[in-house]
């Protein structure tokens, strides 16, 4: 059997890995020495004064630059959670210790980094252990979360035999969060990249739309409608520009009314909902054709190909329950001929459902971006964002239902396989208004807007 290796080295190995700590005091004892006490005394008052100077006169970059690496050197020395024998035990009791098989000596996965991106979220970067999988810190999630008494963890996959555990201690969204205004200027609006709202870690949350399709999955209450109202009111010196159209199905004939007199195609309930969606697929095929006439295959944003974004409120009412068997099918196939051939030809659709029924799902992985609020079972996350999805840390199923958790939820990343808690931004009866009032001056000249509009049935 091997012998293990003797104290001191490990320790010299330990301030190799972390030479502040023999730097910082090593530097502050030179300069003692070089410059005398009181030199290095008026240096270091001065260095606090400038701190406090900088925490209270521009609180915003503080909290932004500082306070994240105090607190990340805080959770990372100061609190006992991922460091020594607390640690250790963590690891033990889940598992996820192993045996050196030379000098039987306990090998512990080690904390290599902790980033604090606010006091309710930091990301633990951990070396795994030889034949230890990211699956095996994905199976052992839950358990990790409630041994560290937090709400959630969450595993990504970071580089080899590294992972990144996302920790959530508290709720991160504890306020409603207020949208930009309603921009005016068509030049400012990047619909490539449209704010939505914050994530976990503090940063906005944005997404294209153009090129994309979107997928909004949500119980009632849990806030779709604030997913779906940013990006339109962001649309709207673009729609007043006769850069974009909106085409809005309204199955339930409330939701989305208010948009009614700016919207190029507006129709409510059920069967007007179906022959919009058709309608919509009839103006993309057109395009299609023109396009390959002048030998082209994507389009670019103008007045003579806006972007035309097909909003459906409530997708079940046109796809499984609205309306006879054959109608219903025949949207579906319909939808999906849109979901595959119109992005590249300036077509979008955002969708929302209440829950992710078998007729839907199917077309899911058509919806480029997912987004699932709170939920009522655990399987819906799943089958809106992904396999796994809810195991990687997903949990929209454990959202309370509560009217201020509304609009908080989980996307996707494209380059990782993790789900990222987000907030969409509130938009309220007065930014519709003002979106309403910018959209639609001088849309009328454009001669654009026809209602399709028929009785909204009692049972829908
Ligand atoms: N992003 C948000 N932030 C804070 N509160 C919100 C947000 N979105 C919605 N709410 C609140 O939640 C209520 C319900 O939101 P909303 O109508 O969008 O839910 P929904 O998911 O569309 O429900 P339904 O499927 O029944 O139409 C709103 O009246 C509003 O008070």
């Amino acid at each position: 059997m091997g012998r293990a290796q003797g104290k001191e080295f490990k320790a010299m190995k330990w301030v190799g890995r972390h030479p502040g700590f023999a730097l910082v005091p090593g530097a502050a004892l030179a300069g003692v020495i070089a410059a005398g006490p009181v030199t290095a005394g008026s240096v270091a008052a001065g260095i606090a004064a400038g701190a406090v100077t900088w925490y209270r006169g521009h609180p915003r970059s503080w909290d932004s630059v500082v306070a994240p690496r105090m607190r990340s050197a805080h959770r990372r020395w100061l609190t006992k959670t991922y460091r020594g024998k607390h640690w250790a035990k963590i690891m033990t009791m889940l598992d996820l210790t192993k045996l050196d098989p030379d000098t039987k000596e306990k090998l512990v996965p080690r904390v290599r980094r902790i980033v604090s991106h606010s006091p309710s979220t930091e990301t633990i970067y951990v070396d795994m252990l030889m034949g230890q999988t990211p699956g095996t810190w994905t199976d052992a999630a839950e358990a990790l979360g409630h041994a560290l008494r937090v709400q959630r963890v969450a595993v990504e996959e970071t580089e080899p035999l590294r992972v990144a555990l996302r920790v959530q201690r508290t709720e991160p969204f504890q306020q409603m969060i207020i949208p930009p205004e309603v921009p005016t200027s068509s030049d400012v609006v990047d619909v490539s990249d449209l704010y939505l709202g914050e994530t976990e870690y503090g940063t906005e949350w944005r997404a294209p739309l153009r090129g994309q399709h979107w997928f909004i999955s949500g119980a009632t209450g849990s806030g779709k409608g604030s997913i779906v109202w940013g990006p339109i009111t962001q649309l709207a010196p673009l729609i007043r520009d006769g850069l974009a159209r909106l085409w809005l199905v309204d199955p339930k004939g409330t939701e989305l009314k208010a948009a009614a007199p700016v919207a190029y195609r507006y129709a409510a309930g059920d069967e007007q909902s179906r022959l919009l969606i058709a309608e919509f697929w009839d103006a993309i095929e057109k395009r299609k054709s023109i396009l390959a006439d002048q030998g082209l295959r994507t389009a670019t944003l103008s007045r003579e190909t806006p972007l035309d974004v097909l909003v459906i409120d409530e997708m079940a009412a046109v796809l499984a329950y609205g309306g006879e068997p054959r109608e219903l099918r025949a949207t579906q196939r319909i939808l999906g001929l849109i979901l595959t051939q119109a992005r590249a030809l300036n077509g979008s659709v955002i969708g929302a459902v209440q829950e992710p029924t078998k007729e839907v799902v199917p077309l899911r992985d058509l919806f480029t971006q997912r987004v699932i609020l709170r939920t009522t079972s655990s399987a819906h996350v799943d089958m809106v964002l992904g396999e796994d999805m809810r195991l990687r840390g997903g949990l929209a199923d454990q959202i309370p239902n509560l009217p201020d958790t509304a609009g908080i939820g989980f996307v996707v990343r494209e380059r990782s396989r993790t789900p990222l808690r987000v907030r969409a931004a509130y938009t309220s009866d007065g930014d519709i208004a003002e979106f309403v009032k910018v959209a639609g001056w001088p849309h009328t000249e454009l001669g654009a807007t026809t209602t399709i509009t028929e009785e909204v049935s009692e049972d829908v």
